[in-house]
């Protein structure tokens, strides 16, 4: 049975323009989650109560199945990793090394020889004063610095943001590898599709401070399909809209071809056919569309690919 990591019950966040919430979600361990969503629909104030820098007005989460609403134990704290979307200004004057130093004391899992492995790897500058350090050098020390305290669950704030795409393919791999050798649980907010794709083992996706729900990744792929039909006209193609209720989006593309996207196209396309429609041809959406018409309303029935649906 797979353990959860974070429990959240009914957690509603109030914000001073906007509500963030209800919540009701499992995010299990041993697993990366992606949290996605356009701006302003939550994910940093999701992050923000799983650290408890900020606590819910209504509703329970739990950490690894206990609740602290007194405040997260020290030997919790210590195995938690967060990285914010801006960095604290606190450790402003001191360099990585210093900085380092001072964490080895906090986290008792500290592994000094993978922090300079990854400061090597990253080419962050060691003496340099991280308030003097690029927007990516210093995101890079502190992804460093947060795997290096060999946490048990990882909270990623955008972590990209700010680093170039070398730099990112370093962190996309390293992540993988940690994961491999952990069994760690990662929570990541990401705008990035292809971080999503390189990544998750299931995505969250939230709006508006609402929750539209959670997908295992590889389940959304192949969910919509675009086709292309032959169609006489707008009339022969409204009445195809009309004999196919799930479809969206029927326009004519040029006379005599249509298009449209509509799900679980391998159960449809006799249909279509047996309608007397020909199919020209049909493209699986990418995942950012999915997520896209998942935003817009249009839920994926999601497939089971172990089941072969
Ligand atoms: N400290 C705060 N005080 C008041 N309102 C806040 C605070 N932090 C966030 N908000 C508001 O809460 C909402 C959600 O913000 P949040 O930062 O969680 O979104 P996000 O999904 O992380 O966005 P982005 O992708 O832009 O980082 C926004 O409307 C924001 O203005």
């Amino acid at each position: 049975m797979v353990q959860m990591a974070i429990e959240l019950r009914n957690v509603l966040k109030q914000r001073r323009n906007k509500t963030i919430g209800p919540l009701t979600i499992n995010l299990p361990k041993g697993y990366i989650t992606a949290l996605v969503g356009q701006n302003g629909s939550g994910k940093s104030t999701l992050l923000n109560l799983l650290m408890q820098l900020t606590n819910p007005e209504e509703g329970e989460i739990y950490w690894f199945e206990n609740r602290y609403d007194s405040g997260l134990p020290l030997e919790l704290r210590q195995t938690v990793a967060y990285v914010p979307e801006t960095s604290i200004t606190e450790e402003n004057h001191w360099n990585a090394e210093e900085a380092a130093q001072f964490r080895q004391h906090w986290y008792p899992n500290w592994d000094e020889s993978y922090f300079q492995d990854l400061m090597d790897r990253f080419e962050v500058p060691y003496h340099m004063r991280l308030s003097k350090m690029s927007k990516g050098e210093r995101r890079k020390f502190e992804i460093a610095a947060a795997l290096a305290s060999r946490p048990s669950l990882l909270l990623l704030d955008e972590p990209s943001s700010g680093l170039d795409p070398f730099a990112w393919k370093i962190m996309i791999e390293t992540l993988l590898k940690y994961m491999d050798e952990n069994n760690a649980t990662i929570i990541i907010s990401t705008h990035i599709v292809e971080e999503v794709r390189r990544l998750a083992d299931y995505i969250v996706l939230m709006h508006r401070g609402e929750l539209l729900g959670m997908a295992e990744k590889d389940s959304l792929f192949g969910t919509w399909t675009e086709v292309w039909v032959q169609v006489a006209d707008e009339e022969e193609l409204a009445e195809l809209s009309e004999e196919l209720p799930g479809a969206i989006h029927f326009t004519m593309d040029t006379p005599g071809v249509a298009s449209f996207i509509i799900e679980q196209f391998s159960k449809n396309e006799k249909r279509i056919q047996d309608l007397g429609v020909k199919v020209i041809k049909s493209r699986s959406l990418e995942l950012d569309e999915i997520l896209s018409l998942w935003t817009q309303g249009h839920r994926p029935i999601l497939i089971d690919h172990k089941r072969g649906d």
